[in-house]
């Protein structure tokens, strides 16, 4: 078995409660499917210094505050991955996908409509017992 991958993960917050989803490029790792924008912690980086790089890299977001949300531990066929989980509910500017993703604001209760990665079903659930929903 190899190591656990470390990963940064974004759920994005607007002050109207909706949450930000992209959908992963299809030559990636869960390709096609939707995920909340994020990804791997570096050497000598802090889980909220790599979240705050990758939301500016691929959502073209500034995070200004975030909060603890949960973590995830998942192993798939090919890797075992630690979903390190944060609330970003303060941020600057507007997302878009700089990846060529598309990106959309969903609502906490129709956040399983769309196709997640595996791991990420525990995230959905923090998500929901957070907000009193659904
Ligand atoms: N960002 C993100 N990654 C997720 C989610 N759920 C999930 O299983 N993962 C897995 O976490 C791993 C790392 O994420 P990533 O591919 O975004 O990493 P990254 O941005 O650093 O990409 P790179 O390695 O191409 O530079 C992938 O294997 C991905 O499938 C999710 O909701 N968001
Ligand atoms: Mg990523």
């Amino acid at each position: 078995m190899g190591k656990v991958v470390h990963v940064a993960v974004g759920v994005v917050r607007r002050k109207d409660g909706k949450i930000l989803i992209a959908r992963r490029p299809e030559h990636l790792h869960m390709g096609g499917r939707w995920e909340f924008p994020g990804g791997k912690v570096e050497a000598g980086e802090t889980v909220q210094q790599a979240l705050t790089r990758e939301l500016r890299e691929e959502v073209a977001i500034e995070v200004t505050g975030l909060s603890p949300l949960t973590k995830i531990r998942h192993t798939y066929a090919e890797k075992t991955v630690l979903l390190d989980t944060w609330w970003v509910t303060e941020f600057r500017g507007e997302a878009k996908g700089l990846e060529g993703q598309q990106t959309t604001w969903v609502e906490v209760v129709d956040l399983n409509s769309y196709q997640f990665p595996d791991a990420n079903q525990g995230i959905i659930q923090a998500i929901r017992e957070a907000e009193n929903c659904c």
